[in-house]
């Protein structure tokens, strides 16, 4: 791919409620340029002038409002029950997601940049070269109640449910560069976060 020869890509990812935004707003403190691909997926299914609503039109025209977006809030009210359909929805996001980023990141020039999602960073048919993966890990217990305390209009049902639409807390450790244990208070975590970003300074250093 075209990216900058000097910016390496950071995947920072876990579970959702496992504290992924928190880091990455921590670690934008520190000047680290970052991207939030759930960010990025909702511009483009918030716009209905995007390529990508003719496709999710054909695939979900009953998820689709007046104004020609994606309902919101449609992960915890249809995805989450039909496991199916939401690999449908990744298969039409992904290349989409995948030539966004691959243009974004070919504008960088930092030596390392972060970019944030719970889901694989890689298709088969779109290698991104990832230099770290970086995996926030919390208790499944821990995760449910920052959820219900962060979206008040959440059951513990609805959380439950979309937890159980990801892969499991092994599988998400599985191949990490560096793991945040976010299971204690917001002190814990920042000092973890000080950590990581000497970690990727000293090892993104060009040499
Ligand atoms: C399904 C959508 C419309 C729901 O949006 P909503 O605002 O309700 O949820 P939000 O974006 O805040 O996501 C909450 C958490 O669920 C995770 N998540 C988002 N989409 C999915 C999904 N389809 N399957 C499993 N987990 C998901 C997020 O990473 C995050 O951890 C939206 O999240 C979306 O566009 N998802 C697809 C994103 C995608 O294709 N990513 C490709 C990454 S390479
Ligand atoms: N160490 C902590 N102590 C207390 N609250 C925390 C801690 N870490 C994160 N939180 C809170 O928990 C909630 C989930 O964190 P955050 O939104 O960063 O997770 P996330 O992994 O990005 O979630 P999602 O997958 O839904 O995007 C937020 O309300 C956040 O403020």
């Amino acid at each position: 791919m075209s990216t900058s020869a000097r910016t390496r890509l950071v995947h920072l990812t876990g579970a959702i409620g496992s504290g992924k935004s928190t880091v990455r707003r921590l670690l934008e403190a520190y000047g680290v340029v970052t991207l939030d691909l759930d960010s990025l997926a909702r511009s483009m299914h918030q716009d209905p002038q995007h390529p990508v609503m003719h496709h999710l039109k054909q695939a979900f025209p009953q998820l689709i409002t007046t104004s020609g977006c994606l309902q919101r809030g449609c992960l915890r009210s249809y995805f989450s029950q039909h496991p199916d359909q939401n690999r449908e929805l990744l298969r039409i996001m992904q290349p989409f997601i995948q030539s966004a980023l691959q243009h974004w990141l070919a504008q960088q020039t930092s030596s390392f940049v972060v970019c944030e999602t719970a889901l694989s960073l890689v298709s088969d048919d779109s290698p991104i070269p990832v230099w770290r993966r970086v995996v926030v890990d919390a208790s499944e217990a821990l995760r449910l109640n920052r959820l219900l305390q962060r979206q008040a209009t959440w059951t513990s049902d609805d959380a439950t449910n979309m937890m159980a639409m990801q892969v499991g807390r092994e599988a998400y450790l599985l191949g990490a560069d560096q793991v945040i244990s976010n299971d204690g208070d917001l002190s814990r975590l920042v000092s973890q976060v000080e950590e990581l970003y000497s970690y990727l300074c000293n090892e993104g250093e060009i040499k």
